[in-house]
Parts: C-alpha cells; structure tokens; sequence
C-alpha cells in the first residue's frame, strides 16, 4: 500500500531530543530546493475520499455556558506587532496597553464578570487588543495572537462594555466557523456578562423550536448560514448593531461559502459597525481581503516563526503503512494514561470507522461530525467538555476554537491537508495543524501532540507543516514500544519542568 521506506525514519529523521538523532534531510536537497517547501502533488483521488469536512454552517440547539477555567501558567514566549491607525494608539498613550483590567475603567458588573472567571491580569492580547477596542470613536481591529491566549475574552469584554441594557434589541453579532465555537464563545458573554442586570443574548445556530422567533438578545453568537437566514426572514433586525466580531476571521473569510455570508451579512450592518477580527492565523492569502472587510483597522499580528505554542510538545509515530495506524494507535493508548484527548481524522467515515473499532475493544470513545444532527452535536461536546467520555475523534470541523482544558492530547490521525489551488490534488495545510493542535496547551498548560506518519507522501505532507512552522517534533519508533514509552514520559516531564517565564504576559 505505501511506497514508502518500511522505516521512514531510517532515511529522514527529526532532531530527537532524546536520542539524539540529527536532521537528515541530505537526501532530500532536490525536494528542498525551494525554501517555502511544496510538497509533490498528491495522486488524486477519488472525490468522495478526498473531499476534506467544511465547518458547518447550520445545525445547532440552544446556548450552554459551560467551559474551563484556571491555568498553571507555562506558557513560552510570543510576540505581538502592533500596527496602528490613529494617534490615540500611540504607544506614549496610557491606555496604550493595560497590565491590570482595573485600567480599563470598565463598569463593576464587568470587573465582577471578569473575577468570576478567575482571571487575575489581562494575558498579552488582552493588554495590547482591549485598549484599542475600547477606546471613542470606535476602531475596527484585526487581532492575531497564538491559540488557547485568550482572544475570546478580549473581544466579548469589548462588546459587553459598547451594549445600551435599556434597549432590547441586537446590538452586536459574533460569527464562528461552528455551532460548538459559537455555543462556546455564548457561555463566555454569559458568564462575563452575568452581572450585568438586563443583558439578553441569542444563539443563532440551526435550532428548531426557536424557527419563526424574532431576535430579541442584544449579543447574538452564530454561525453565519443562520444569521443570514434569521435576517432574509426579517427575524433578526441589524439595524442597531455596533460591533461585528468574526471568531477564525481567516477561516470565516477564505471558504467560499462562509466567506460569501459573512460579506453579506455585514452589508447588511450600519456602515459604521465597529469590525473585530481574530484568529490564531492570517496566512497571506487573506490579509488583502481582511483588510477590505475591517478597514483603517489596527492590527496585532504575530511573526510567522512565533505562531507555535512551545508549550505542546511535538511527537510523530513513524508506521510502516496506513493499515498499520489504528493498532499504532490503540497501543499508544495502551501506554499511558491520558486525561482527555482529541483524534482528529481526515474524513466523517474514518471517524465512524475509527470509533467502532475502538469501541468494540472496550474503549470509551464519542465521535463529532457534521453528520450528526445539531442536538447530538451538543450532546457529544457537553459529555466531553464534562470529562464522561475521555476520548473525541472527530473531523476538522471542531480545529479551531474549542478550548476544553482537560485535553491534553491531540493526535493527527490523518494530516490535515488542503485543496491545491490549481484544483489538483491536496496540499499539507499548516494553519489547520496549528489550530488542531492548540486544542491542548491552553492558556499555559502543558499539552503534547501526536502526528501519524505512514508512507512518503503523509511524511513530506508532515515535513512541510513542520518546517513551515518551525517545530521540531520527537520521533517516536513502533518498532521498540518500550523505548517509545520512556521517551513520551520523559517529554511529558520536560514540559512540565519548564520554568514559568509568565511570558503569557506583558512583563
Ligand atoms: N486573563 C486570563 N487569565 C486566565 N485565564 C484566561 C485569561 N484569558 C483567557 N483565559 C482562559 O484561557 C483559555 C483560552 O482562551 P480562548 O478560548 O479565548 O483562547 P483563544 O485565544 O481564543 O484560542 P483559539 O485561537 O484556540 O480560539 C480559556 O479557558 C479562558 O478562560
């Protein structure tokens, strides 16, 4: 089945910081001559195997407002550039960033909002977003900072702080790629803004018993398929609306189908909506377009080489061939014990596949993909968010946003991948590994994640993300399951020797 090395690793190793074993990529020269790697067109293949799983844009029930909080703060360095568009961003500006949310002269009910999720100090993107969101005349922001800092609080502080309480009516819109990501970021403007006497909200995700409801919540948080209907049926008036966020801004603007909705719904916003977009990632191909839907925005954006979150650590199980990953896989599992763990896979049917198999050897497994109707969906993510089922295996439709603190595994099944841009083949899709794997490591915590390599196009697939991003992931060899043991151990113990550096904040 692969035309790959039986041992890939026998020709083309990472650095192991374990084993010491050197980067050979001597006889790779040829394929790496060009220095932003492409990998070698992958074979076709047929349509209905290939076709990598879109976020959904309907499905849903109501709001939930359960998520994790805490942190033991490990987290390694990043940077922010900040790019500003008025003078009153000046950096000699006091509010030009905030080491203390008592800074911002927000209302009590916010700071009690703020208390009530634990949150002692603003992290970076906090300090350096909120006085730049918060300040008059409102500013539109782009926003990039690494996943699991806290983006979400910064923007939902911004809009809690703009809302008039004596008007029922909706006055600022979130759009997320997902009903999870959307119920999620709901359960933040809930729990923050739960001292905030009158504050009303509205998920806008695919729910039967509210069809026909006109829109009465001032903070609505959907996905952009719904809002769209629930404005075409003139459910949702957006008249009063201020502020405009989209959570995964690149991911939001780049699919076709959500990126048409969401210019659509935004033509449908006051002209002067303050526009507020965040993500972990802005690869280039959208920052033109980000800078036509926010305009004059300020702009916090990470270097390229800052986009890891050094805090999970990087490891590959190098296998002989694809039929040989799901006992690769169970005995990993086998090995340890491990809190709670994410396995993404490629496909709806490799996760249908996946999780019989696991199930019928006795292992707890629940599965979410956009096969599931919406209340399944929340069922799935609420038995996992409270720790019944260990293990979720699941499409990319859950990459990006979904912050579980308890995961600390994820494992790459299959490596995430990407239409090419001429329409043929798949490219390796780094953004989409960078989201996957920040699902652990949140906010400081020490996560690790595991990427299956089986044959020589998975491998180069995996080369590239990794030089791309600049990680340097441990090799972990089958063929000596005591060895890979001892040094996923010894890997899991480094992490969380890591001195703090609290370089999560501003020092
Ligand atoms: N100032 C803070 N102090 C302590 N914990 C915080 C603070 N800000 C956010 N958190 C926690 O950090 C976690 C991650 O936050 P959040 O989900 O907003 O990250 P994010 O940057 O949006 O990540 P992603 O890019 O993956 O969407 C959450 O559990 C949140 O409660």
């Amino acid at each position: 089945m692969s035309d790959a090395p039986k041992s890939l690793g026998d020709r083309m190793t990472f650095p192991d910081s374990n084993n010491n074993e050197k980067l050979d990529w001597a006889e790779e020269a040829e394929e790496m001559a060009n220095p932003t790697p492409a990998p070698a067109p992958a074979p076709a293949q047929p349509a209905a195997e290939t076709t990598t799983e879109q976020a959904p844009t309907d499905d849903q029930t109501d709001g939930a407002s359960e998520f994790q909080m805490g942190s033991s703060l490990l987290e390694p360095e990043f940077d922010v550039n900040v790019k500003l568009n008025d003078l009153q961003g000046d950096p000699n500006n006091p509010l030009y960033s905030v080491k203390q949310f008592s800074d911002l002269n927000l209302p009590d009910s916010l700071q009690k909002g703020i208390s009530a999720l634990s949150f002692t100090r603003p992290s970076k993107i906090q300090e350096r977003a909120l006085p730049l969101l918060l300040q008059n005349p409102p500013q539109n922001l782009i926003g990039q900072s690494q996943s699991g800092t806290g983006k979400t609080a910064a923007f939902v502080l911004n809009i809690l702080s703009r809302l008039d309480l004596t008007l029922q009516q909706p006055q600022a819109l979130v759009l997320a790629p997902s009903r999870e990501l959307a119920r999620q970021i709901l359960g933040v403007v809930q729990v923050m803004g739960g001292f905030m006497e009158g504050l009303t909200t509205y998920q806008a995700v695919p729910d039967p018993s509210t069809r026909g409801q006109q829109v009465t919540g001032q903070v609505v948080v959907g996905t952009p398929g719904t809002v769209m209907d629930l404005a075409r049926r003139k459910q949702l008036n957006t008249r009063g609306m201020k502020v405009l966020v989209l959570d995964e801004a690149d991911n939001m603007l780049d699919q076709q189908g959500l990126g048409d909705q969401c210019k659509r719904v935004k033509l449908l916003l006051p002209k002067d909506v303050q526009t507020v977009l965040f993500s972990a990632t802005f690869p280039k191909e959208v920052v033109a377009f980000t800078e036509l839907f926010a305009p004059n925005a300020n702009a916090i954006t990470l270097e390229r080489t800052n986009l890891t979150v050094k805090g999970i650590k990087q490891m590959y199980l190098d296998v002989s061939q694809h039929s040989d990953k799901y006992d690769a896989l169970v005995k990993f599992y086998g090995l340890m014990t491990i809190a709670s763990s994410i396995i993404f896979v490629r496909e709806r049917k490799t996760a249908d596949e996946l999780s019989k198999r696991m199930e019928s050897e006795g292992h707890h497994v629940v599965t979410l993909t956009g096969g599931l109707d919406g209340t399944e969906r929340d069922s799935v993510i609420d038995r996992f968010r409270e720790g019944q089922a260990k293990v979720l295996i699941t499409t990319n439709v859950l990459a990006r946003g979904i912050d579980v603190q308890t995961v600390t595994m994820v494992i790459n099944y299959d490596i995430p991948d990407k239409p090419a841009p001429s329409g043929r083949g798949y490219l390796p899709d780094a953004e989409t590994f960078l989201h996957r794997v920040g699902r652990t490591g949140r906010f400081g915590k020490v996560g690790v994640a595991l990427t299956l390599v089986h044959d020589k196009r998975s491998w180069e697939m995996f080369k590239s993300i990794c030089e791309e991003l600049s990680i340097n992931p441990t090799k972990l060899d089958t063929d000596d399951w005591d060895e890979v043991e001892t040094v996923v151990k010894s890997i899991i113990k480094s992490a969380r020797n890591v001195k703090s550096s609290n370089t999560m904040f501003e020092s």
